[in-house]
């Protein structure tokens, strides 16, 4: 599990871990991991006479970018600082000239001719974006063809929120210290950072066990999915009831099975007008064309994909006391009440068009500030609430660690999709997953399924997608 904790925890971790240590020895820790992870970047052999531009502000993050180029400078890079802060941390500007650094206020000289250049604008004290005096430098940086490695955090966006409120220096990799900072997982931000590194500093041993985001990896899926025992059959591996499609949208219905199918339930009962598609298409599915209170026992449902104007099903499902994945189609007009009022789970399943009408905020709104609108809506609907988006948010309706999931791929922004991700994660919570759980390993598992299916770099369907979630599981699951 990746793990990413708020400013505020990191602050006070760094303060308990101080007291203990040495004066400095933190600040130390952090600059030899960032100049091992540069040299690494540089490729061997290629630190020396390397030409390495530091980007220094008027914080530690500065002073931490001050005592690498340092260390780099000892091994024969040619370091150049630029200072850009209101003040710049004095050890590391000794250390630097002491290591024969040299100190610049010509960046576009020193930007015009380097292969590295080190982002210490800003790092967790940052508020907003650039100020404007670092814009300029910030895009020459950018435009330089040198690889740019930010300090900690790309400089200019929010380590908390992920939210970019200005402009931000986009780097290659980030190599950040103690813990990943929740904008380091989180769109928009996120695209800010590049290839993520994490230097150990010993934080570990004082920051809190519970995170303020986790991020699921291969082996925590391994663990949460479900397999079958030699006891199982169809009614104890669970039964997924899926209310979807419409004479309309037939497709959604079709393409939430497949991906109901493919989630480990034991059996997929499908109730709505598109019966003879989803038949035709997917013949072992049990259809049901009454209302969904007559079809027979299910372990949990899905509503919504491809329902059309017609909400009448959303209202009897939430009725039943099972778990139930509300998507698309289900999510127009959903009263808080009625979901708040349940006490078997649900799942929530919007993208980020769909938050917005349900939050009643634009848009975009969503879409700059992801982490407030997944909390929110949890605490809103006291439901689980996944976000859709490249980094989907699932978040649990009593606070906790909001789970980001490390799979999303651009590919998976395709028509269809969500409704093969409702069918997969409602499967999840059939056979007895919690909300959370079902959700977040649902995402993984899509995530993963898009990749596999666009390998080649060509685009994907939702069909593929559903198709190539068999092997998703087998990657999560064969030990590596
Ligand atoms: N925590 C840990 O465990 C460890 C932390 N370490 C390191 O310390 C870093 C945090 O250092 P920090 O607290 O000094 O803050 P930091 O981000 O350098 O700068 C804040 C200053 O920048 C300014 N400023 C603000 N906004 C701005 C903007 N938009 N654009 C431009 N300037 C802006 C503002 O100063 P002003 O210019 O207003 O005087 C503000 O005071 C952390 O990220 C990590 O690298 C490691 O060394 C060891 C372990
Ligand atoms: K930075």
């Amino acid at each position: 599990m990746r793990t990413a904790h708020r400013v505020e925890t990191v602050r006070a971790a760094e303060a308990a871990l101080m007291a203990r240590l040495p004066e400095g020895a933190l600040m130390q820790r952090a600059a030899a991991g960032l100049a091992a992870a540069c040299c690494s970047l540089l490729g061997k052999g290629r630190v020396y006479g390397a030409r390495v531009v530091l980007l220094v502000g008027s914080g530690d993050n500065g002073g931490d970018a001050l005592y690498a180029g340092a260390r780099l400078a000892r091994r024969g890079a040619g370091v150049t600082a630029v200072p850009l802060g209101t003040r710049t941390h004095p050890g590391g500007l000794a250390a630097l000239r002491a290591a024969g650094g040299r100190i610049t206020d010509d960046p576009f000289e020193a930007l015009a001719v380097a292969d590295l250049v080190l982002d210490g604008i800003t790092g967790i004290g940052g508020r907003g974006g650039l100020r404007p005096d670092a814009v300029p430098v910030a895009r020459a940086a950018r435009g330089s063809g040198a690889v740019v490695v930010a300090v900690d955090l790309p400089s200019g966006v929010d380590a908390d929120t992920g939210e970019v409120a200005g402009e931000a220096l986009r780097a290659d990799a980030t190599i950040t210290f103690g813990t990943y900072k929740p904008g380091l997982l989180v769109d928009p931000a996120r695209e800010y950072a590049g290839a993520l590194r994490l230097v150990d500093i010993g934080l570990d041993a004082v920051l809190p066990g519970v995170p303020d985001l986790e991020a699921l990896q291969h082996q925590d899926v391994a663990w949460l999915l479900p397999v079958p025992g030699a006891e199982s059959d169809k009614y104890r591996r669970g039964v997924l009831g899926v209310v979807a499609g419409s004479a309309r949208y037939p497709g959604a219905a079709v393409l939430a099975v497949a991906g109901a199918l493919r989630g480990g339930a034991g059996a997929v009962r499908y109730v709505g007008p598109a019966g003879d598609a989803v038949i035709a298409a997917h013949p072992e599915t049990l259809v049901h064309a009454g209302p969904p209170s007559k079809a027979g026992r299910v372990q949990a449902w899905v509503v919504g994909p491809g329902l059309g104007e017609d909400p009448g099903p959303v209202a009897e499902v939430l009725a039943a006391d099972v778990p139930v994945l509300v998507d698309a189609d289900g999510l127009r007009g959903l009263d808080p009440a009625a979901v708040r009022a349940r006490t078997a789970p649900t799942l929530l399943t919007p993208h980020a068009g769909e938050a917005a009408a349900l939050l009643g905020v634009a848009r975009e709104d969503v879409e700059a500030g992801r982490l407030a609108a997944v909390r929110e809506l949890a605490a809103r609907f006291g439901a689980t609430v996944l976000l859709k988006g490249s980094t989907t948010l699932v978040c649990g309706p009593g606070g906790g660690p909001v789970r980001v999931n490390p799979t999303g791929t651009s590919w998976l922004a395709t028509a269809g999709s969500g409704d093969v991700l409702s069918g997969l994660a409602g499967s999840l919570l059939a056979a007895g997953l919690s909300a959370l759980d079902a959700g977040s390993c649902g995402a993984y598992l899509h995530g993963l399924a898009a990749r596999r299916a666009s390998a080649a770099g060509a685009p994907v369907t939702a069909t593929d997608v559903a198709g190539s979630l068999r092997d998703a599981w087998l990657d999560v699951t064969s030990p590596a």
